[in-house]
């Protein structure tokens, strides 16, 4: 073994030390996990190396040196996904004893018990909270620990235990949680963006950072959960049965769109964010009244005048605000936005033009899209940061997939950089 001050030699290989992640020695053999650059992205590869306990002995201080690893608090929903965040965890668990990394598990008893555990605990003494589930577990771990109201926001970082995990999928382009783990184990704080959901039924705030549904998409994510042992193939056939039944929704919608560019780390995509108006954020206060107040009301006699639109349509059979790549289980809306890319996105499909073939080719494409990455385009979509919607009666709606109480006004705001996570990224 020969090292230099950035490599490091492991057998036959030369690895860049920031790139070994997670490591362990089991059965004479040196098996690392590493997070190596590809293009924009991080591809995690697995490296086994026989050698002798002395020998990893010496590898185990090189890599060490210089490096801090953060001590976790995970929270871990065994019924998410197939059930198997246990045997995920005790496989993880395995490497970070290894390493000596420090850490808590909590495991959920109970639905609701994540967002419980998140409200109480004091999680001062840890660096990153470790959300161990689906989608919905991290919704309800980021709505706990934002109701502390902490002068900082707690990093929290997905693990895909669950059955989309669209978050996790988008930051770390992989569904393998050992890889999720080695963005957490040795990756920067990053910012991403979040959504702010104002139910003025409830007059509750409620945070996401996943996506926004209603209609169709909100009708077929929860009422199919009869069917949930069917994966994707649910979402699919009560599709095909809102096609027949000629399902609309009446609403009244405005937005404040812009044209999607890529202005960074920020996603700043309204005048405010984008002139670089937008004041810090003072966490021990509410932080989306804080956000709300930076925009204009979407009713006040200003809004005409200050980049609101009115859709021209009234009745939507789908819609979907969607923050990231993977908004819906396994299926991957290749339309470019990913991780802290910072912007929201509106799928619109208007009834008025949208045909019940037009919007039975959006799941085709969609199914497609597994097999042929960067398939799906030419969809009714824009970036919008704000929305306002108003329907006639109350419906079901969703915010990153977890159901919320029926309303029929909301408005919807886009947080830039809400969040704090771990990602590699560079
Ligand atoms: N111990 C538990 N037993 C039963 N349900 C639980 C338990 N702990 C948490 N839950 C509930 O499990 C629900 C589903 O969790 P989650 O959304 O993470 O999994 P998923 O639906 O498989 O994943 P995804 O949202 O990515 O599709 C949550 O609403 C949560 O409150």
């Amino acid at each position: 073994m020969r090292e230099s001050e950035e490599y490091i030699e492991i057998g036959k290989e030369r690895i860049a030390k920031k790139d070994i992640c997670l490591y362990k020695y089991e059965e004479g053999e040196f098996v690392g996990h590493l997070l190596e650059a590809k293009g924009k992205t991080k591809k995690h590869r697995v490296i086994k190396v026989k050698m002798e306990k002395e020998e990893y002995k010496k590898l185990k201080i090189e890599i060490d040196k210089k490096k801090k690893y953060p001590k976790l608090y995970i929270i871990l929903n065994p019924f998410s996904g197939t059930k198997k965040g246990e045997i995920i965890m005790k496989e993880i668990e395995e490497y970070l004893i290894s390493m000596g990394i420090i850490y808590t598990i909590q495991k959920t008893e109970y639905p609701g018990h994540e967002k419980e555990i998140a409200e109480k605990t004091d999680f001062s003494q840890y660096d990153v909270i470790v959300s161990g589930g689906g989608d919905g577990t991290l919704y309800s771990i980021i709505n706990g620990i934002i109701s502390q109201h902490k002068k900082e926001i707690p990093i929290v970082s997905p693990l895909a235990c669950g059955s989309g995990n669209g978050v996790a999928y988008s930051l770390y382009k992989d569904n393998e949680p050992i890889t999720g783990m080695c963005h957490i184990i040795c990756g920067e704080v990053t910012r991403i963006d979040g959504i702010i959901l104002n139910h003025h039924k409830k007059k509750k705030k409620y945070y996401g950072i996943l996506q926004f549904e209603f209609s169709y998409l909100s009708s077929i994510d929860f009422e199919s959960e009869c069917i949930r042992w069917l994966g994707a193939f649910r979402f699919i056939l009560w599709t095909l049965w809102y096609c027949v039944t000629l399902m609309t929704t009446k609403a009244k919608i405005k937005t404040k769109k812009y044209e999607m560019t890529n202005d960074g780390e920020c996603g700043a995509l309204c005048s405010t964010c984008k002139n670089n108006k937008i004041k810090e954020l003072d966490y021990t206060k509410d932080i989306a009244d804080q956000i709300i107040q930076q925009h204009i009301d979407p009713d006040s006699s200003l809004s005409k005048n200050d980049g609101w639109e009115e859709l021209p349509y009234s009745s939507y059979c789908i819609y979907f605000f969607n923050n990231f790549a993977y908004g819906m289980p396994g299926i991957e809306f290749a339309h470019g936005a990913h991780r802290n890319d910072g912007f929201i996105d509106s799928w619109i499909l208007p009834g008025e033009r949208a045909t019940r073939w037009r919007f039975l080719g959006f799941w085709i494409c969609a199914v497609l899209n597994l097999f042929v990455p960067n398939y799906i385009s030419g969809f009714d979509y824009f970036r919008s940061t704000a929305l306002s919607i108003r329907l006639q009666n109350d419906v079901v709606i969703g915010i990153d997939g977890e159901k919320l109480p029926p309303g029929n006004s909301f408005d919807l705001y886009v947080a830039p950089g809400l969040y704090r996570t771990m990602l590699c990224t560079n």
